[in-house]
């Protein structure tokens, strides 16, 4: 039997660009990284105002690229961290999901234009849309959900699309079902959340205001500090957001968001760079030991994934403090865009049933 063919479009919006891929069936015909001018971005008071400039970016590049979106079945787009609570898997993007989105958005992220993009783009071509594993993705147990304050329940809100691609990559790998394990997964990149993964569902984790310190964000502070620095009358609510957010960690310390600049200056012999990185790696390692005691210590693989995991400095520093606890597997880069067009895939051939976004 010949197989069907499909070809999707994959839409994964960042802070400062839009990555796109289009896919046919599992293999991705080709990858195209949108950098946006980061002063026309400023422009825009919230993400979604910026939804024609991006739509017109990523009709402007697959043009370039000579493709016809006439051959495309469905759009697949990052979904973000806006969204309520979600299940695990793809939603088809419907109008309840897009009004969410503009009008009552539970955090303003890039991310959450991965769904309206692929809406809109995929509305104008009569074909669906869908996100897949979205940052809302939360199966917390109880007891995770707990803070210290019942007005400020914990939720889920991390890089699921990667960590569970990742999860079934490394479990095949080890010639394992992902139901079979415990893992622990550290995605780091512009931000760092880490997760455990236990017999197939994402049980607690450490967001990105809970945990380590990143490149761009300030990870877990003091919280009494923390209160303190926005009533000091130096910050309003939207500069005390990007001190956290934008401008904490890496940025904060030494002024730069990359971290390949970082080592860059270890290598000349700056001291302080080099604390400051040894810092984030000790935060990492930290936050995975704490992630261990979930499951009483039994992790059967830990997994350091994200951009900068291609780093050797960061990943042997926290491997040294973690390889304790279970093995330690570096995936480096980030998988999102493959996640997300064979999660639709998986949908398309009727191998998985979308979820029905419904008003929250
Ligand atoms: N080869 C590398 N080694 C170490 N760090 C890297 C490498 N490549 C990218 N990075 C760092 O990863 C971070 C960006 O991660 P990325 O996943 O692209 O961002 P985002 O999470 O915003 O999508 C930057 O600090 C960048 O310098
Ligand atoms: C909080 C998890 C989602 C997230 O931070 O995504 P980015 O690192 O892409 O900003």
């Amino acid at each position: 039997m010949v197989e069907k063919e499909y070809k999707i479009l994959t839409i994964n919006p960042g802070s400062t660009s839009t990555k796109i891929a289009v896919y046919e069936n599992e293999q991705e015909l080709f990858r195209k990284t949108i950098d946006h001018d980061l002063e026309e971005l400023s422009k825009y008071k919230v993400v979604a105002d910026q939804l024609p400039l991006r739509k017109q970016a990523i009709l402007d590049c697959l043009k370039v690229m000579n493709f016809s979106l006439a051959q495309l079945a469905a759009v697949s787009g990052r979904g973000g961290g806006g969204l309520p609570p979600v299940k695990k898997g793809a939603y088809r993007v419907n109008p309840v999901m897009v009004d969410q989105l503009v009008h009552r958005n539970y955090s303003d992220h890039a991310s959450n234009l991965g769904a309206l993009l692929a809406y809109d783009i995929g509305n104008g071509l009569h074909i669906p849309a869908y996100i897949y594993d979205a940052v809302a993705v939360d199966e917390l147990m109880d007891v995770a959900r707990l803070s210290g304050l019942p007005e400020l329940p914990r939720v889920s809100r991390c890089h699921v699309l990667n960590m569970r691609a990742v999860a079934l990559k490394v479990a095949e790998k080890m010639y394992k079902n992902v139901e079979e394990l415990n893992i622990i997964v550290t995605h780091m990149g512009g931000g760092v959340t880490s997760s455990i993964i236990n017999k197939g569902r994402l049980i607690d984790l450490i967001a990105d205001d809970e945990g380590p310190y990143s490149p761009e964000r300030a990870g877990r502070v003091q919280c009494r500090k923390l209160i303190d620095l926005c009533f000091s009358g130096k910050h309003n609510r939207w500069s005390a957001t990007r001190r956290v957010k934008g401008e904490g960690g890496l940025v904060a310390y030494l002024g730069t968001n990359s971290a390949l600049a970082v080592e860059e200056k270890i290598k000349n012999g700056d001291e302080y760079a080099k604390l400051v990185y040894y810092g984030m790696a000790y935060q990492v390692a930290k936050g995975i030991g704490e992630l261990a005691t979930v499951v009483n210590g039994k992790v059967d693989v830990i997994i350091l994934t994200g951009a900068v995991a291609h780093s050797k400095m960061m990943t042997e520093w926290i491997t040294e403090r973690v390889s304790f606890i279970a093995p330690v597997e570096i995936m480096p880069g980030e998988n999102e865009m493959e996640a997300l067009a064979l999660g639709v895939l998986r949908v398309l051939r009727g191998q998985e049933t979308a979820n029905e976004f419904v008003e929250n």
